[in-house]
Protein backbone atom coordinates (compact mmCIF):
# COMPACT_ATOMS: atom_id res chain seq x y z
CA UNK A 1 0.00 0.00 0.00
CA UNK A 2 1.49 3.70 -0.63
CA UNK A 3 2.71 5.46 1.89
CA UNK A 4 1.15 8.30 3.24
CA UNK A 5 1.62 11.95 2.03
CA UNK A 6 4.32 14.65 2.85
CA UNK A 7 3.13 16.31 5.70
CA UNK A 8 3.60 19.79 4.71
CA UNK A 9 1.43 19.21 0.96
CA UNK A 10 -1.40 17.14 3.07
CA UNK A 11 -1.65 20.22 5.58
CA UNK A 12 -2.12 22.77 2.96
CA UNK A 13 -4.54 20.29 1.38
CA UNK A 14 -6.29 20.24 4.41
CA UNK A 15 -5.89 24.15 5.22
CA UNK A 16 -7.96 24.80 1.57
CA UNK A 17 -10.59 22.68 2.90
CA UNK A 18 -10.77 24.66 6.18
CA UNK A 19 -10.71 27.75 4.12
CA UNK A 20 -13.63 26.72 2.01
CA UNK A 21 -15.55 25.98 5.09
CA UNK A 22 -15.58 29.54 6.26
CA UNK A 23 -13.02 32.16 4.45
CA UNK A 24 -13.49 34.71 6.88
CA UNK A 25 -13.78 32.77 10.08
CA UNK A 26 -10.59 30.76 9.90
CA UNK A 27 -8.73 34.36 8.95
CA UNK A 28 -10.06 35.91 12.19
CA UNK A 29 -9.59 32.85 14.11
CA UNK A 30 -5.76 32.51 13.17
CA UNK A 31 -5.45 36.89 13.80
CA UNK A 32 -6.61 35.92 17.37
CA UNK A 33 -4.93 32.77 17.53
CA UNK A 34 -1.13 33.74 17.05
CA UNK A 35 -1.97 37.06 18.19
CA UNK A 36 -2.90 36.19 21.76
CA UNK A 37 0.24 34.29 22.55
CA UNK A 38 2.17 37.50 21.63
CA UNK A 39 1.66 39.90 24.85
CA UNK A 40 2.37 36.99 26.98
CA UNK A 41 6.01 36.59 25.70
CA UNK A 42 6.08 40.26 26.13
CA UNK A 43 5.44 40.13 29.62
CA UNK A 44 9.01 38.91 30.53
CA UNK A 45 10.47 42.68 29.27
CA UNK A 46 7.73 44.18 31.76
CA UNK A 47 8.76 42.44 34.70
CA UNK A 48 12.33 43.53 33.36
CA UNK A 49 11.52 47.14 33.82
CA UNK A 50 10.55 46.51 37.35
CA UNK A 51 13.92 47.07 38.29
CA UNK A 52 14.39 50.76 36.47
CA UNK A 53 11.07 52.49 36.30
CA UNK A 54 7.80 50.87 37.97
CA UNK A 55 5.05 53.01 36.37
CA UNK A 56 6.46 51.97 32.86
CA UNK A 57 6.25 48.30 33.85
CA UNK A 58 3.06 48.46 35.58
CA UNK A 59 1.70 50.30 32.35
CA UNK A 60 2.89 47.80 30.20
CA UNK A 61 1.75 44.79 32.62
CA UNK A 62 -1.67 45.90 32.49
CA UNK A 63 -1.51 46.62 28.96
CA UNK A 64 -0.46 43.23 27.93
CA UNK A 65 -2.56 41.51 30.27
CA UNK A 66 -5.93 43.21 28.84
CA UNK A 67 -4.66 43.03 25.31
CA UNK A 68 -4.05 39.29 26.11
CA UNK A 69 -7.14 38.41 28.23
CA UNK A 70 -9.28 40.14 25.15
CA UNK A 71 -7.33 38.29 21.88
CA UNK A 72 -7.66 34.99 23.95
CA UNK A 73 -11.81 35.80 24.32
CA UNK A 74 -12.17 36.37 20.93
CA UNK A 75 -9.90 33.93 19.74
CA UNK A 76 -11.63 31.27 21.43
CA UNK A 77 -15.18 31.92 20.31
CA UNK A 78 -13.94 32.11 16.73
CA UNK A 79 -11.94 29.01 17.06
CA UNK A 80 -15.05 27.53 18.27
CA UNK A 81 -17.71 28.24 15.70
CA UNK A 82 -15.33 27.22 12.80
CA UNK A 83 -14.66 24.24 14.19
CA UNK A 84 -18.43 23.68 14.32
CA UNK A 85 -18.60 24.70 10.75
CA UNK A 86 -15.42 22.72 9.79
CA UNK A 87 -16.52 19.45 11.12
CA UNK A 88 -19.26 19.09 8.92
CA UNK A 89 -17.39 20.42 5.84
CA UNK A 90 -14.95 17.48 6.82
CA UNK A 91 -17.13 14.59 7.57
CA UNK A 92 -18.86 15.40 4.29
CA UNK A 93 -15.84 15.25 2.37
CA UNK A 94 -14.52 11.98 4.19
CA UNK A 95 -18.39 10.16 3.44
CA UNK A 96 -18.27 11.57 -0.15
CA UNK A 97 -14.47 10.80 -0.86
CA UNK A 98 -15.50 6.93 0.48
CA UNK A 99 -19.17 6.32 -1.35
CA UNK A 100 -17.82 7.84 -4.55
CA UNK A 101 -14.65 5.21 -4.70
CA UNK A 102 -15.97 2.78 -7.70
CA UNK A 103 -14.91 0.05 -6.29
CA UNK A 104 -15.57 -1.83 -3.32
CA UNK A 105 -11.63 -2.54 -2.03
CA UNK A 106 -11.40 -0.50 0.06
CA UNK A 107 -14.41 -2.13 2.27
CA UNK A 108 -12.68 -6.04 1.74
CA UNK A 109 -8.44 -5.04 2.23
CA UNK A 110 -7.59 -5.14 5.67
CA UNK A 111 -4.65 -2.73 5.65
CA UNK A 112 -7.17 -0.15 3.34
CA UNK A 113 -9.85 -0.56 6.04
CA UNK A 114 -6.88 -0.46 9.03
CA UNK A 115 -5.78 3.41 7.34
CA UNK A 116 -9.63 4.20 6.92
CA UNK A 117 -11.00 3.17 10.32
CA UNK A 118 -8.31 5.39 12.09
CA UNK A 119 -9.58 8.26 9.28
CA UNK A 120 -13.04 7.48 10.25
CA UNK A 121 -12.36 7.46 14.33
CA UNK A 122 -10.34 11.07 14.29
CA UNK A 123 -12.44 12.55 11.45
CA UNK A 124 -14.33 14.87 13.55
CA UNK A 125 -10.61 16.19 15.71
CA UNK A 126 -9.85 16.84 12.03
CA UNK A 127 -11.88 19.88 12.53
CA UNK A 128 -9.62 21.31 15.43
CA UNK A 129 -6.72 20.81 13.19
CA UNK A 130 -6.59 24.54 12.57
CA UNK A 131 -7.04 25.45 15.89
CA UNK A 132 -4.21 23.26 16.94
CA UNK A 133 -2.25 24.54 13.90
CA UNK A 134 -2.90 28.71 15.13
CA UNK A 135 -2.02 27.72 18.82
CA UNK A 136 1.42 25.75 17.46
CA UNK A 137 2.51 29.10 15.87
CA UNK A 138 1.56 30.72 18.58
CA UNK A 139 3.52 29.02 20.78
CA UNK A 140 6.25 28.91 18.20
CA UNK A 141 6.29 32.74 17.77
CA UNK A 142 6.14 32.77 21.86
CA UNK A 143 9.58 30.97 22.00
CA UNK A 144 10.84 32.65 19.23
CA UNK A 145 9.62 36.58 20.99
CA UNK A 146 11.34 34.89 24.56
CA UNK A 147 14.50 33.77 22.71
CA UNK A 148 15.30 37.35 21.07
CA UNK A 149 14.76 38.73 24.22
CA UNK A 150 17.38 36.83 26.20
CA UNK A 151 20.23 37.37 23.44
CA UNK A 152 19.09 41.34 23.36
CA UNK A 153 20.29 41.52 26.85
CA UNK A 154 23.09 38.56 26.43
CA UNK A 155 23.78 36.44 23.33
CA UNK A 156 24.68 33.37 25.05
CA UNK A 157 21.82 33.55 26.75
CA UNK A 158 20.33 32.15 22.74
CA UNK A 159 22.17 29.02 23.80
CA UNK A 160 19.05 28.04 25.66
CA UNK A 161 17.12 28.67 22.64
CA UNK A 162 19.94 26.02 21.45
CA UNK A 163 19.27 23.15 23.99
CA UNK A 164 15.76 23.71 23.45
CA UNK A 165 16.28 22.10 20.14
CA UNK A 166 16.60 18.50 20.88
CA UNK A 167 13.79 18.46 23.03
CA UNK A 168 11.35 19.61 19.68
CA UNK A 169 13.24 16.77 17.70
CA UNK A 170 12.94 14.09 20.05
CA UNK A 171 8.83 15.22 20.17
CA UNK A 172 8.45 14.49 16.20
CA UNK A 173 10.65 11.42 16.20
CA UNK A 174 8.16 10.10 19.26
CA UNK A 175 5.16 11.35 16.93
CA UNK A 176 6.30 9.32 14.06
CA UNK A 177 7.22 6.17 16.04
CA UNK A 178 3.96 6.20 17.66
CA UNK A 179 1.79 7.09 14.17
CA UNK A 180 3.80 3.66 13.29
CA UNK A 181 2.41 1.78 16.26
CA UNK A 182 -1.25 2.92 16.35
CA UNK A 183 -1.16 1.57 12.51
CA UNK A 184 0.33 -1.66 13.51
CA UNK A 185 -2.69 -2.19 16.30
CA UNK A 186 -5.62 -1.13 14.16
CA UNK A 187 -6.30 -4.66 13.82
CA UNK A 188 -6.91 -4.87 17.09
CA UNK A 189 -8.66 -2.20 17.63
CA UNK A 190 -10.52 -2.98 15.25
CA UNK A 191 -11.03 -6.66 16.18
CA UNK A 192 -11.58 -5.41 19.83
CA UNK A 193 -14.57 -2.73 18.96
CA UNK A 194 -16.26 -5.74 16.38
CA UNK A 195 -15.92 -8.00 19.52
CA UNK A 196 -17.52 -4.77 21.23
CA UNK A 197 -20.59 -4.21 19.28
CA UNK A 198 -21.09 -8.45 18.97
CA UNK A 199 -21.85 -8.60 22.69
CA UNK A 200 -24.02 -5.02 22.41
CA UNK A 201 -26.00 -5.54 19.58
CA UNK A 202 -29.33 -7.24 19.46
CA UNK A 203 -28.20 -8.66 15.60
CA UNK A 204 -26.05 -11.17 17.12
CA UNK A 205 -27.42 -11.84 20.13
CA UNK A 206 -29.26 -15.06 19.92
CA UNK A 207 -26.63 -16.74 18.56
CA UNK A 208 -24.26 -15.82 21.53
CA UNK A 209 -26.54 -16.81 24.15
CA UNK A 210 -27.90 -20.05 22.08
CA UNK A 211 -24.10 -20.71 21.67
CA UNK A 212 -22.74 -19.54 25.16
CA UNK A 213 -19.96 -17.88 23.38
CA UNK A 214 -20.10 -14.78 25.80
CA UNK A 215 -16.76 -15.42 27.50
CA UNK A 216 -14.87 -16.03 24.40
CA UNK A 217 -15.79 -12.85 23.12
CA UNK A 218 -15.18 -10.80 26.54
CA UNK A 219 -11.81 -12.93 26.34
CA UNK A 220 -11.03 -12.07 22.42
CA UNK A 221 -12.21 -8.44 23.07
CA UNK A 222 -9.59 -7.99 26.11
CA UNK A 223 -6.54 -9.76 24.30
CA UNK A 224 -6.85 -7.89 21.14
CA UNK A 225 -7.22 -4.24 23.53
CA UNK A 226 -3.82 -5.68 25.49
CA UNK A 227 -2.34 -6.37 21.83
CA UNK A 228 -2.96 -3.25 20.80
CA UNK A 229 -1.86 -1.70 24.35
CA UNK A 230 1.31 -3.48 24.08
CA UNK A 231 2.41 -2.04 20.81
CA UNK A 232 2.10 1.44 21.72
CA UNK A 233 3.18 1.59 25.43
CA UNK A 234 6.53 -0.27 23.39
CA UNK A 235 6.88 2.82 21.44
CA UNK A 236 6.15 5.36 23.72
CA UNK A 237 8.57 3.93 26.30
CA UNK A 238 11.15 3.48 24.08
CA UNK A 239 11.30 6.71 23.37
CA UNK A 240 10.28 8.62 26.37
CA UNK A 241 14.15 8.53 27.64
CA UNK A 242 15.18 10.51 25.04
CA UNK A 243 12.63 13.00 25.58
CA UNK A 244 13.60 12.73 29.46
CA UNK A 245 17.46 13.23 28.28
CA UNK A 246 16.07 16.20 26.56
CA UNK A 247 14.36 18.31 28.79
CA UNK A 248 17.28 17.65 31.30
CA UNK A 249 19.36 19.27 29.02
CA UNK A 250 17.74 22.85 28.89
CA UNK A 251 17.65 22.65 32.68
CA UNK A 252 21.34 22.54 33.36
CA UNK A 253 21.45 25.30 30.77
CA UNK A 254 19.02 27.50 32.44
CA UNK A 255 20.82 26.78 36.20
CA UNK A 256 23.60 28.12 34.68
CA UNK A 257 22.06 31.26 32.91
CA UNK A 258 20.62 32.18 36.14
CA UNK A 259 24.11 31.94 37.88
CA UNK A 260 25.62 34.27 35.48
CA UNK A 261 23.09 36.79 35.66
CA UNK A 262 23.00 36.88 39.79
CA UNK A 263 24.70 40.54 39.63
CA UNK A 264 22.86 42.31 37.36
CA UNK A 265 18.96 43.11 38.44
CA UNK A 266 17.56 43.64 35.13
CA UNK A 267 18.91 41.17 33.32
CA UNK A 268 18.19 38.75 36.67
CA UNK A 269 14.66 39.61 36.33
CA UNK A 270 14.74 38.95 32.24
CA UNK A 271 16.15 35.93 33.05
CA UNK A 272 13.89 34.49 35.40
CA UNK A 273 10.81 35.50 33.96
CA UNK A 274 11.73 34.97 30.31
CA UNK A 275 14.13 32.26 30.83
CA UNK A 276 11.46 30.72 33.47
CA UNK A 277 8.95 31.06 30.82
CA UNK A 278 11.05 29.87 27.87
CA UNK A 279 11.43 25.92 29.61
CA UNK A 280 7.22 26.55 29.71
CA UNK A 281 7.18 27.50 26.10
CA UNK A 282 9.48 24.83 25.17
CA UNK A 283 7.48 22.16 26.89
CA UNK A 284 4.24 23.83 25.54
CA UNK A 285 5.34 24.30 22.08
CA UNK A 286 6.78 20.52 22.00
CA UNK A 287 3.54 19.16 23.48
CA UNK A 288 1.42 21.22 21.21
CA UNK A 289 4.10 19.72 17.92
CA UNK A 290 3.81 16.51 19.56
CA UNK A 291 -0.02 16.50 19.92
CA UNK A 292 -0.25 18.43 16.29
CA UNK A 293 1.86 15.56 15.00
CA UNK A 294 0.70 12.57 16.52
CA UNK A 295 -3.58 13.27 15.83
CA UNK A 296 -3.84 16.39 13.57
CA UNK A 297 -1.47 16.28 11.46
CA UNK A 298 -1.14 12.21 10.96
CA UNK A 299 -5.14 12.57 10.30
CA UNK A 300 -4.81 15.49 7.73
CA UNK A 301 -1.99 13.20 6.35
CA UNK A 302 -4.81 9.89 6.08
CA UNK A 303 -6.93 12.55 4.40
CA UNK A 304 -4.80 13.43 1.83
CA UNK A 305 -3.77 9.66 1.36
CA UNK A 306 -7.58 9.13 0.86
CA UNK A 307 -8.12 12.50 -1.31
CA UNK A 308 -5.56 10.37 -3.77
CA UNK A 309 -6.96 7.04 -3.38
CA UNK A 310 -10.24 8.18 -4.32
CA UNK A 311 -8.60 9.68 -7.55
CA UNK A 312 -6.57 6.62 -8.29
CA UNK A 313 -9.70 4.44 -8.09
CA UNK A 314 -11.66 6.41 -10.23
CA UNK A 315 -11.52 4.59 -13.50
CA UNK A 316 -10.67 7.81 -16.08
CA UNK A 317 -13.51 4.96 -19.02
CA UNK A 318 -15.81 7.35 -20.46
CA UNK A 319 -17.57 5.19 -22.63
CA UNK A 320 -21.10 4.53 -22.32
CA UNK A 321 -22.98 1.87 -22.23
CA UNK A 322 -25.27 0.69 -24.91
CA UNK A 323 -28.95 1.60 -25.00
CA UNK A 324 -30.31 -2.23 -25.08
CA UNK A 325 -28.22 -5.30 -25.85
CA UNK A 326 -27.55 -6.82 -29.03
CA UNK A 327 -25.80 -9.88 -28.50
CA UNK A 328 -24.48 -9.98 -24.85
CA UNK A 329 -22.51 -9.68 -22.28
CA UNK A 330 -19.15 -12.13 -22.44
CA UNK A 331 -16.56 -12.93 -20.47
CA UNK A 332 -12.96 -13.65 -22.50
CA UNK A 333 -10.27 -15.31 -20.81
CA UNK A 334 -11.42 -13.28 -17.39
CA UNK A 335 -9.02 -14.61 -14.68
CA UNK A 336 -9.45 -12.66 -11.04
CA UNK A 337 -8.03 -12.80 -7.72
CA UNK A 338 -8.75 -10.17 -4.87
CA UNK A 339 -5.87 -7.93 -4.26
CA UNK A 340 -3.38 -8.55 -1.50
CA UNK A 341 -4.27 -12.63 -2.28
CA UNK A 342 -2.10 -15.17 -4.25
CA UNK A 343 -5.03 -17.53 -5.60
CA UNK A 344 -7.01 -17.27 -8.56
CA UNK A 345 -11.05 -17.24 -7.49
CA UNK A 346 -11.29 -17.12 -11.14
CA UNK A 347 -9.32 -18.64 -13.71
CA UNK A 348 -9.50 -18.49 -17.41
CA UNK A 349 -13.17 -18.21 -18.04
CA UNK A 350 -14.50 -17.57 -21.59
CA UNK A 351 -18.41 -17.70 -22.19
CA UNK A 352 -20.76 -15.63 -23.41
CA UNK A 353 -24.20 -14.70 -21.75
CA UNK A 354 -26.53 -13.85 -24.41
CA UNK A 355 -29.09 -10.82 -24.67
CA UNK A 356 -32.64 -11.66 -22.97
CA UNK A 357 -31.43 -14.80 -21.42
CA UNK A 358 -31.65 -15.73 -17.85
CA UNK A 359 -28.26 -17.53 -17.05
CA UNK A 360 -28.06 -19.61 -13.80
CA UNK A 361 -24.64 -19.91 -11.79
CA UNK A 362 -24.33 -22.97 -9.94
CA UNK A 363 -21.53 -24.51 -7.82
CA UNK A 364 -20.27 -25.15 -4.32
CA UNK A 365 -19.74 -23.03 -1.29
CA UNK A 366 -16.81 -20.68 -2.21
CA UNK A 367 -16.63 -21.34 -6.55
CA UNK A 368 -16.42 -17.97 -7.36
CA UNK A 369 -20.13 -16.97 -7.98
CA UNK A 370 -20.78 -14.10 -5.80
CA UNK A 371 -17.53 -12.70 -7.68
CA UNK A 372 -18.14 -13.74 -11.39
CA UNK A 373 -21.52 -11.30 -10.14
CA UNK A 374 -19.08 -8.65 -8.73
CA UNK A 375 -16.85 -8.50 -11.83
CA UNK A 376 -20.55 -8.09 -14.18
CA UNK A 377 -20.98 -5.26 -11.64
CA UNK A 378 -17.74 -3.95 -12.43
CA UNK A 379 -16.90 -3.68 -8.14
CA UNK A 380 -13.78 -5.36 -9.36
CA UNK A 381 -12.01 -5.42 -12.40
CA UNK A 382 -10.41 -8.46 -14.05
CA UNK A 383 -7.08 -9.60 -13.12
CA UNK A 384 -6.39 -10.54 -16.17
CA UNK A 385 -8.92 -10.94 -19.46
CA UNK A 386 -11.76 -9.06 -20.47
CA UNK A 387 -15.65 -8.66 -20.14
CA UNK A 388 -16.82 -7.45 -23.43
CA UNK A 389 -20.78 -5.59 -23.66
CA UNK A 390 -21.72 -6.14 -26.75
CA UNK A 391 -18.25 -6.09 -28.30
CA UNK A 392 -16.96 -3.12 -26.29
CA UNK A 393 -14.86 -3.09 -23.28
CA UNK A 394 -16.76 -3.01 -20.15
CA UNK A 395 -13.17 -1.30 -18.40
CA UNK A 396 -13.75 1.49 -21.11
CA UNK A 397 -16.92 1.73 -20.12
CA UNK A 398 -17.53 4.68 -17.04
CA UNK A 399 -18.54 2.57 -14.17
CA UNK A 400 -21.13 5.04 -12.99
CA UNK A 401 -23.50 4.58 -16.40
CA UNK A 402 -22.79 1.04 -16.15
CA UNK A 403 -23.90 0.71 -12.69
CA UNK A 404 -27.13 3.17 -14.08
CA UNK A 405 -27.95 0.23 -15.83
CA UNK A 406 -27.44 -2.26 -13.27
CA UNK A 407 -29.89 -3.78 -10.72
CA UNK A 408 -30.17 -6.84 -8.70
CA UNK A 409 -30.67 -8.24 -5.43
CA UNK A 410 -27.73 -10.04 -3.19
CA UNK A 411 -27.89 -12.33 -0.37
CA UNK A 412 -26.13 -10.36 1.63
CA UNK A 413 -28.62 -7.13 0.99
CA UNK A 414 -28.37 -3.94 3.65
CA UNK A 415 -31.72 -3.10 5.23
CA UNK A 416 -32.42 0.57 4.71
CA UNK A 417 -34.67 1.78 7.50
CA UNK A 418 -36.25 4.77 5.43
CA UNK A 419 -40.25 4.30 5.02
CA UNK A 420 -41.10 1.19 3.19
CA UNK A 421 -41.15 3.29 0.32
CA UNK A 422 -38.18 5.09 0.25
CA UNK A 423 -36.14 1.68 1.29
CA UNK A 424 -37.66 0.06 -2.39
CA UNK A 425 -37.28 3.17 -4.15
CA UNK A 426 -33.66 3.45 -3.53
CA UNK A 427 -33.29 1.42 -6.60
CA UNK A 428 -33.97 3.73 -8.54
CA UNK A 429 -33.44 7.42 -7.25
CA UNK A 430 -35.22 9.04 -10.26
CA UNK A 431 -38.38 7.21 -9.06
CA UNK A 432 -38.28 6.88 -5.51
CA UNK A 433 -41.46 9.09 -4.82
CA UNK A 434 -43.34 7.17 -8.07
CA UNK A 435 -45.95 4.74 -7.02
CA UNK A 436 -46.14 3.16 -10.30
CA UNK A 437 -42.91 1.85 -10.15
CA UNK A 438 -42.88 1.22 -6.31
CA UNK A 439 -45.84 -1.04 -7.03
CA UNK A 440 -44.70 -2.50 -10.21
CA UNK A 441 -41.48 -3.42 -8.32
CA UNK A 442 -43.23 -4.79 -6.02
CA UNK A 443 -45.46 -6.79 -7.64
CA UNK A 444 -42.03 -8.05 -10.37
CA UNK A 445 -40.61 -9.09 -6.52
CA UNK A 446 -44.08 -11.43 -5.51
CA UNK A 447 -43.86 -8.83 -2.36
CA UNK A 448 -47.10 -7.41 -1.99
CA UNK A 449 -47.92 -9.85 1.29
CA UNK A 450 -45.00 -8.95 2.78
CA UNK A 451 -44.07 -5.27 2.27
CA UNK A 452 -46.29 -3.36 4.38
CA UNK A 453 -47.23 0.08 3.03
CA UNK A 454 -45.50 2.25 1.70
CA UNK A 455 -45.19 4.97 4.08
CA UNK A 456 -44.51 2.87 6.82
CA UNK A 457 -41.36 3.81 8.74
CA UNK A 458 -39.12 0.28 8.97
CA UNK A 459 -36.80 -0.10 11.47
CA UNK A 460 -38.28 0.02 15.51
CA UNK A 461 -35.28 2.49 16.77
CA UNK A 462 -37.00 4.81 14.37
CA UNK A 463 -40.49 6.79 15.77
CA UNK A 464 -43.56 4.61 14.89
CA UNK A 465 -40.75 2.33 13.20
CA UNK A 466 -41.78 -1.74 12.29
CA UNK A 467 -39.57 -4.48 12.40
CA UNK A 468 -39.73 -6.68 9.85
CA UNK A 469 -38.76 -10.37 9.33
CA UNK A 470 -35.48 -11.48 7.41
CA UNK A 471 -37.72 -12.76 4.92
CA UNK A 472 -39.37 -9.61 5.10
CA UNK A 473 -36.44 -7.54 4.21
CA UNK A 474 -35.32 -9.41 2.00
CA UNK A 475 -38.74 -9.03 -0.19
CA UNK A 476 -37.83 -5.19 0.36
CA UNK A 477 -34.66 -5.63 -1.16
CA UNK A 478 -35.59 -7.83 -4.05
CA UNK A 479 -38.20 -5.23 -5.12
CA UNK A 480 -35.30 -2.34 -5.04
CA UNK A 481 -33.58 -4.65 -7.17
CA UNK A 482 -36.29 -4.47 -9.28
CA UNK A 483 -36.94 -0.77 -9.52
CA UNK A 484 -34.69 0.00 -12.40
CA UNK A 485 -36.41 -0.47 -16.03
CA UNK A 486 -34.61 -2.42 -18.88
CA UNK A 487 -31.55 -2.96 -17.03
CA UNK A 488 -28.84 -4.55 -19.22
CA UNK A 489 -27.87 -6.80 -16.62
CA UNK A 490 -29.89 -7.79 -13.46
CA UNK A 491 -28.23 -10.26 -10.94
CA UNK A 492 -30.08 -12.22 -8.65
CA UNK A 493 -26.87 -13.53 -6.13
CA UNK A 494 -29.20 -16.13 -4.05
CA UNK A 495 -31.70 -13.19 -3.50
CA UNK A 496 -34.55 -15.77 -1.78
CA UNK A 497 -32.53 -17.53 0.84
CA UNK A 498 -34.85 -16.70 3.10
CA UNK A 499 -37.88 -17.87 0.80
CA UNK A 500 -39.72 -20.47 -0.11
CA UNK A 501 -38.97 -22.55 -3.25
CA UNK A 502 -42.52 -21.44 -4.60
CA UNK A 503 -41.96 -18.06 -4.35
CA UNK A 504 -38.01 -18.49 -5.93
CA UNK A 505 -40.10 -19.82 -9.04
CA UNK A 506 -42.31 -17.34 -9.34
CA UNK A 507 -39.79 -14.76 -8.72
CA UNK A 508 -37.39 -16.53 -11.72
CA UNK A 509 -40.70 -15.80 -14.36
CA UNK A 510 -40.97 -12.45 -13.61
CA UNK A 511 -36.94 -11.68 -13.43
CA UNK A 512 -37.00 -12.55 -17.40
CA UNK A 513 -40.01 -10.14 -17.96
CA UNK A 514 -37.86 -7.49 -15.87
CA UNK A 515 -35.18 -7.89 -18.01
CA UNK A 516 -36.37 -7.79 -21.25
CA UNK A 517 -33.67 -7.40 -23.77
CA UNK A 518 -30.80 -7.50 -20.69
CA UNK A 519 -29.24 -10.68 -19.38
CA UNK A 520 -30.27 -12.13 -15.82
CA UNK A 521 -27.90 -13.87 -14.01
CA UNK A 522 -28.92 -15.70 -10.95
CA UNK A 523 -27.17 -17.79 -8.50
CA UNK A 524 -28.84 -20.26 -6.42
CA UNK A 525 -28.96 -23.44 -4.82
CA UNK A 526 -32.15 -24.56 -5.42
CA UNK A 527 -31.52 -26.97 -8.27
CA UNK A 528 -35.71 -26.89 -9.43
CA UNK A 529 -35.12 -23.24 -10.18
CA UNK A 530 -31.68 -23.10 -12.10
CA UNK A 531 -32.65 -25.75 -14.00
CA UNK A 532 -35.30 -23.23 -15.70
CA UNK A 533 -32.79 -21.21 -17.40
CA UNK A 534 -31.80 -20.67 -20.84
CA UNK A 535 -27.73 -20.91 -20.08
CA UNK A 536 -26.36 -22.89 -16.57
CA UNK A 537 -22.82 -22.21 -15.94
CA UNK A 538 -21.15 -24.89 -13.37
CA UNK A 539 -18.52 -23.45 -11.66
CA UNK A 540 -16.05 -25.43 -9.39
CA UNK A 541 -12.47 -24.90 -7.97
CA UNK A 542 -12.51 -21.44 -9.80
CA UNK A 543 -12.57 -23.13 -13.36
CA UNK A 544 -16.16 -23.08 -15.57
CA UNK A 545 -16.74 -26.65 -16.20
CA UNK A 546 -19.55 -27.03 -17.54
CA UNK A 547 -22.43 -24.88 -19.34
CA UNK A 548 -25.20 -26.01 -21.11
CA UNK A 549 -29.02 -25.77 -20.71
CA UNK A 550 -30.78 -28.17 -18.16
CA UNK A 551 -31.41 -31.05 -20.91
CA UNK A 552 -28.41 -30.61 -22.53
CA UNK A 553 -26.04 -30.94 -18.75
CA UNK A 554 -28.35 -33.49 -17.70
CA UNK A 555 -27.22 -35.66 -20.62
CA UNK A 556 -23.94 -35.00 -20.40
CA UNK A 557 -23.85 -36.86 -17.19
CA UNK A 558 -21.26 -34.86 -15.29
CA UNK A 559 -21.35 -33.03 -12.03
CA UNK A 560 -24.11 -30.58 -12.82
CA UNK A 561 -25.98 -34.19 -13.53
CA UNK A 562 -24.48 -35.77 -10.34
CA UNK A 563 -25.50 -32.56 -8.12
CA UNK A 564 -28.90 -32.14 -9.83
CA UNK A 565 -29.66 -36.05 -8.76
CA UNK A 566 -28.43 -35.42 -5.41
CA UNK A 567 -30.82 -32.29 -4.94
CA UNK A 568 -34.08 -33.85 -6.46
CA UNK A 569 -33.92 -37.19 -4.28
CA UNK A 570 -33.55 -35.07 -1.18
CA UNK A 571 -36.71 -33.04 -2.36
CA UNK A 572 -38.60 -36.00 -3.77
CA UNK A 573 -38.53 -34.85 -7.39
CA UNK A 574 -37.34 -37.37 -10.19
CA UNK A 575 -35.29 -37.80 -13.31
CA UNK A 576 -34.42 -34.79 -15.97
N1 LIG B 1 -12.80 -9.84 -0.43
C1 LIG B 1 -12.19 -11.00 -0.57
N2 LIG B 1 -10.86 -11.08 -0.41
C2 LIG B 1 -10.22 -12.26 -0.56
N3 LIG B 1 -10.82 -13.43 -0.90
C3 LIG B 1 -12.16 -13.39 -1.07
C4 LIG B 1 -12.92 -12.19 -0.92
N4 LIG B 1 -14.23 -12.48 -1.16
C5 LIG B 1 -14.27 -13.81 -1.45
N5 LIG B 1 -13.04 -14.35 -1.39
C6 LIG B 1 -12.68 -15.74 -1.67
O1 LIG B 1 -13.02 -16.02 -3.02
C7 LIG B 1 -13.53 -17.33 -3.15
C8 LIG B 1 -14.86 -17.26 -3.89
O2 LIG B 1 -15.79 -16.56 -3.09
P1 LIG B 1 -17.27 -16.26 -3.60
O3 LIG B 1 -17.95 -15.48 -2.55
O4 LIG B 1 -17.21 -15.74 -4.97
O5 LIG B 1 -17.85 -17.76 -3.64
P2 LIG B 1 -19.34 -18.26 -3.89
O6 LIG B 1 -19.26 -19.29 -4.95
O7 LIG B 1 -20.26 -17.10 -4.15
O8 LIG B 1 -19.67 -18.93 -2.50
P3 LIG B 1 -21.07 -19.09 -1.72
O9 LIG B 1 -21.87 -20.11 -2.45
O10 LIG B 1 -20.64 -19.58 -0.39
O11 LIG B 1 -21.72 -17.73 -1.66
C9 LIG B 1 -13.64 -17.90 -1.76
O12 LIG B 1 -12.55 -18.75 -1.56
C10 LIG B 1 -13.53 -16.70 -0.85
O13 LIG B 1 -12.85 -17.03 0.32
Amino acid sequence: MTELPGWLPSLVRSLRLGYRAGPTLIAVAFLTTVGAAIPDALLALAFSLLATNIALAATLLAVLAIGGWLLATVSDRANRRFADRAAIVVEEHVARLQSEITTMEHHERPEVMDRISVLRDHAGALSELYQQLFSTLGALARLVITVGLLVAANPWFGLLGVVAVPAVLVSTWRADAERRAEEAGAQHDRLAKHMFELGTTPGPAKEIRVFGVQDKIRTTRRQAWRERHRKLSRARWQTAWWQAGAHALFGVAFLAAIVSAVHRPTTLLLVLAAGGRLAQYVANTVQQTHFFRTIWLDVSRRLAWLEDYAVAQTHSATGQPPRTLRHGISLDTVSFRYPGTDRNVLDDITVTLPAGTTVAIVGENGAGKSTLVKLLCRLYQPTTGRILVDGVDLATIDPARWRDRVSGAFQDFFPFEYTAGESIGVGDLPHIDDPVALHTAVSRAGAGDAVPELTTQLGVTWENGVDLSHGQWQKVALARGFMRPDPLLLVLDEPTSALDAATEDALFDRSADAAGRGVTVLVSHRFATVRMADLILVLDGSRLVERGSHAELMAAGGRYARLYRIQARAYGRTGS
